[in-house]
């Protein structure tokens, strides 16, 4: 009798899970973000009576801050917080408080309250436990974060240096228990040394945005969602949310 050939079936792995909103341009993406964007905090001020929100720095944000510095809600009671900074004095070009100043403080927005992970000290290494403490007690859990991407694959300031097994890559529940939810990083990719949130810190967020515009980002994205193999930043990012982000993405 002849034995029939076993056939293995390969099943692919499911890309991770991320809900999608495609936009035609960054005008149109920028202003549908700053609106559920700002209902987000609106919901999140209706609940607790304060909400508290981590906002992406570089160059595709600036849109965006700028239409939700517009939208109408109670900024008073809204804590606003770089994800990450670059450790340069906070009038620096290159400054994420200084694109928050720009950018978010300004209309309505002028009157939220900002926790700045910057401190005017030679590196951030020496300012980690005071900034640290600040963020664990004024500005966590987040209501509301909004992570970009560079090309790298990198989140935050979480570079694919870092080392995937890296603590900061690792969720960690709504509390960062036991992991420190900022910390110091150096990386070969950048001119500076930087300060971040942890993936722990962000995952406090119940909304969680990934900003990105263009094909080439978007590519990167695409490969990292697909390969278990993956070890960027951005992968760890969409594989320890408790919640699927919501993308946000224009070519
Ligand atoms: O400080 C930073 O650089 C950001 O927080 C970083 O994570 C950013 O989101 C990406 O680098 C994309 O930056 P662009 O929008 O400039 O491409």
């Amino acid at each position: 009798m002849k034995m029939q050939a076993e056939r293995l079936t390969v099943i692919e792995p499911l890309p991770l899970p991320l809900h999608e909103k495609l936009f035609d341009d960054g005008e149109q993406l920028a202003l549908a973000l700053a609106r559920q964007v700002a209902a987000d905090l609106r919901a999140a001020l209706a609940r607790h009576g304060e909400a508290s929100i981590a906002l992406s720095g570089g160059n595709t944000p600036k849109r965006f801050f700028q239409l939700l510095s517009q939208q109408t809600l109670d900024w008073a009671r809204v804590t606003v917080l770089p994800i990450d900074e670059r450790w340069v004095p906070a009038e620096h070009p290159r400054s994420n408080e200084r694109l928050l100043r720009e950018h978010l403080f300004q209309n309505n927005a002028a009157v939220a309250r900002f926790l700045p992970l910057y401190r005017p000290v030679d590196t951030p290494e020496m300012a980690l436990m005071p900034v640290l403490t600040k963020i664990a007690n004024e500005g966590l859990p987040l209501d509301v974060a909004v992570l970009g991407m560079g090309e790298d694959g990198h989140t935050a300031s979480l570079f694919p240096d870092l080392g995937h097994d890296n603590p900061a890559l690792r969720e960690i529940g709504l509390q960062p228990r036991g992991r420190a939810p900022v910390m110091s990083v150096r990386t070969a990719a950048m001119p500076e040394p930087r300060m971040t949130l942890t993936l722990s810190a962000i995952f406090t967020a119940p909304a969680l945005y990934l900003h990105i515009e263009g094909e080439s980002k978007r590519a990167v994205l695409d490969a990292a969602r697909s390969d278990p193999r993956s070890t960027l930043p951005i992968r760890a990012a969409l594989a320890g949310a408790s919640n699927a982000p919501t993308l946000y993405w224009s070519p």
